[in-house]
């Protein structure tokens, strides 16, 4: 009988792939092996991250596949309805990441405030930075605006209390009122509450056609003009031009994202953006440590394995 073929079609780290390949039971095609663009025909498991984007179209054209494992939490890049209309098995590895992703959402609140990024910058441009003309902001017992009150924005909530002694507002309609116990924290049921509020708002939402440009024109125009809004989540949560706006007419005191629209992002595809001072922009790395790299790739691998085996996986999604 031939062997089930696991087609990884994104970047893993080594250790995951080793795991696989040391694993008799499944053959594995690797992205740089010339076959991987037959998986529609072939492939029995997928192993994706969220660069590749797998349609209905996709899913209609495959033959033998039952299951696609997904590293990392968000599935925008999975059509789930033609992939449940198939009876494949969907599956992310959820809270895997929180820690790491929780952490650059800090380091970037911090770098913000202080205008880290912006100083170098203009230090390298040749520029004598006069240092009693700039001020940062303190994040010190400031508040802030978490929307998205799941996995990795309660993980936010405790490393803002432990490091700044801050308050917390979550804004969250999917979550349990009863949701984080042991985290104090205030829920709004009105975002545009948050938005008063918060001197940070920090977006943790799955990108969705009801999160889909949640933050435009009208929720700058209700940020504190001191607020810093933060978007390690998706691109599209977060309208551009309106970002653009709000930077340029300083109605913020800036921004920081780690997911945009067009990634990776270029100064063509951002030609104004990529000239914000007040602005800072990483290449969807939130998830990009070396330890949650190791720990979610081998999930990923359990979870192929574990499903071409026939068995039931907590982290199904469809
Ligand atoms: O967890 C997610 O959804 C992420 O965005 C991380 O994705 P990545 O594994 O870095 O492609």
């Amino acid at each position: 009988m031939n062997k089930p073929k696991v087609f990884i079609l994104d970047p893993f780290h080594p250790e995951a792939i080793k795991k696989l390949q040391a694993t008799p039971s499944v053959e594995l095609v690797r992205r740089n092996d010339d076959r991987v663009s037959k998986w529609r025909a072939e492939a029995d498991a997928l192993m994706i991250r969220s660069e590749t984007r797998i349609t209905a179209s996709d899913i209609e054209q495959t033959s033998k596949l039952k299951c696609i494992v997904k590293q990392g939490v968000g599935v925008d890049n999975i059509d789930l309805d033609a992939a449940e209309r198939r009876g494949i098995a969907v599956c992310n590895t959820p809270a895997m990441n929180s820690e790491s992703v929780a952490e650059l959402t800090i380091a970037l609140a911090l770098c913000v405030a202080r205008r880290v990024v912006e100083f170098d910058r203009r230090i390298r441009g040749g520029e004598a930075i006069v240092r009693s003309q700039v001020l940062g902001l303190s994040l010190f017992k400031k508040t802030i605006g978490i929307v998205g009150m799941g996995n990795i924005g309660s993980v936010v909530a405790r490393k803002w209390i432990g490091a700044m002694e801050g308050d917390i507002i979550a804004y969250d309609p999917f979550a349990s009122a009863e949701a984080w116990p042991d985290i104090k924290h205030r829920r709004v049921s009105d975002l545009n509450e948050l938005l008063k509020e918060a001197d940070v708002v920090t977006l943790h939402v799955p990108l969705t056609k009801d999160t889909r440009r949640l933050i435009g024109k009208s929720e700058f125009e209700r940020m504190k003009s001191e607020a810093i809004l933060l978007n390690c989540a998706r691109g599209g949560v977060v309208d551009e031009d309106a970002l653009l706006h709000a930077l340029e007419e300083e109605k913020i005191h800036g921004a920081a994202l780690d997911a945009m629209e067009v990634e990776p992002p270029t100064a063509k595809a951002y030609p104004k953006l990529l000239k914000r001072g007040n602005l800072i922009i990483t290449p969807h790395v939130g998830a990009n440590t070396l330890e949650n790299q190791i720990a979610s790739g081998m999930k990923v691998v359990e979870t192929v394995l574990a499903l071409l085996e026939g068995r039931e996986v907590p982290n199904r999604l469809v």
